[in-house]
């Protein structure tokens, strides 16, 4: 079953679409947003802009599971042997960590909102407004009776999904303690973005440069990364400790460059399984880490706290521009510009 909402909430304009300037966003004249059924009759969320580029949110895990510029060209990875049945979470697009990134603390890996159900939240408190927004939707997830016995705290957790004006991908969490029992809580959190790359051995990211970091290959311990950018020859599992707001990974081959921009989120988890440890998962072919990099903007090294009543909001955008993008000059500014 389709259902098309005509809320001037979801379907937005009022005023007329701009003229789409290609013919393959001339067939893309559908809702700027659709709920419709994804992969074993999952509930999805489909959102488009008038020039042909799209997301897709999938309710269970509030994972944004495909993102494509005005091409069609997919974006992000997702395995090939994923599981789309719940309470698996689904390996690729974007999965959302909390309370808890990996396994710091003492519920399971990663926390448990990427094995939820999430809903559409119809009305939920405005954001700043950005009228060259036309595609978004908003999710919440809020605990069980059930969740409350594995970690016993009340919140709204409300996840908005965008497209921005040139088809960059928008993600904003706000994490909202509701207790009525006077007591804070603590969570870690990371969007676990998996980018699909040419090949990882073209792949190069700039802007972690000379950060610390802690090896999750060498029990945590801390260390200070070289004045070059990184590139992949073996498996990594690295948390970058407060690292700027942009982050570059640069594609060669694709002759691509996904450019993020962090806010609320002083970390940066960066992984790939490489060859060894893809064996080993069983939702993940052999050979696709070499397409697939994970670089996760993330709250991870100071735990975020929350009296009853506050709020947090982490912000993750991303856009991919052509790479005549000049290495070594990481300006996304002058990226997304031009
Ligand atoms: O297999 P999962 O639970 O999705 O986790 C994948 C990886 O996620 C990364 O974020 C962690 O740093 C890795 O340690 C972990 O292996």
């Amino acid at each position: 079953m389709r259902r098309w909402y005509t809320d001037a909430h979801f379907v937005l304009p009022l005023s007329p679409l701009p003229v789409p300037s290609s013919p393959s966003a001339m067939a893309e004249q559908k809702p700027l947003m659709e709920v419709c059924k994804g992969i074993n009759g999952l509930d999805k969320v489909v959102l488009r802009d008038a020039r042909g580029s799209s997301a897709e949110v999938y309710l269970f895990g509030g994972q944004v599971m495909s993102w494509r510029n005005y091409h069609r060209e997919e974006m992000l990875f997702v395995s090939s042997k994923a599981i789309f049945k719940p309470p698996k979470a689904i390996r690729g697009g974007i999965p959302i960590c909390f309370p808890q990134f990996s396994s710091h603390g003492s519920l399971e890996q990663h926390g448990f909102a990427r094995n939820k159900l999430w809903t559409i939240d119809t009305d939920p408190p405005p954001l700043p407004s950005n009228s060259l927004i036309k595609a978004f939707v908003d999710l919440i997830l809020k605990p069980t009776e059930d969740d409350l016995k594995h970690w016993p705290h009340s919140y709204e957790f409300r996840l908005r999904v965008a497209l921005g004006p040139g088809g960059d991908l928008m993600l904003t969490s706000r994490i909202r303690n509701t207790n009525v029992d006077g007591k804070p809580f603590t969570f870690t959190f990371a969007y676990h973005t998996y980018f699909s790359v040419s090949d990882i051995s073209e792949v190069r990211v700039e802007g972690l440069e000379t950060l610390d970091y802690f090896d999750n290959l060498k029990e945590k311990e801390r260390f200070t990364e070289q004045g070059d950018a990184i590139t992949f020859e073996s498996e990594v599992d690295k948390v970058y400790l407060s690292a700027p707001t942009k982050i570059a990974i640069i594609d060669h081959e694709k002759k691509r460059t996904f450019v993020l921009h962090k806010d609320g989120l002083p970390d940066a988890v960066v992984w790939n399984p490489w060859d060894r440890k893809a064996k080993a998962i069983p939702d993940l072919g052999d050979d696709e880490y070499k397409r697939m990099l994970c670089v996760e903007a993330a709250a991870i090294e100071k735990p975020i706290t929350l009296k009853p009543g506050e709020e947090w909001k982490g912000r993750l955008e991303i856009s991919a521009v052509a790479s005549s993008y000049c290495s070594g000059q990481l300006d996304p500014q002058k990226v997304l510009q031009g």
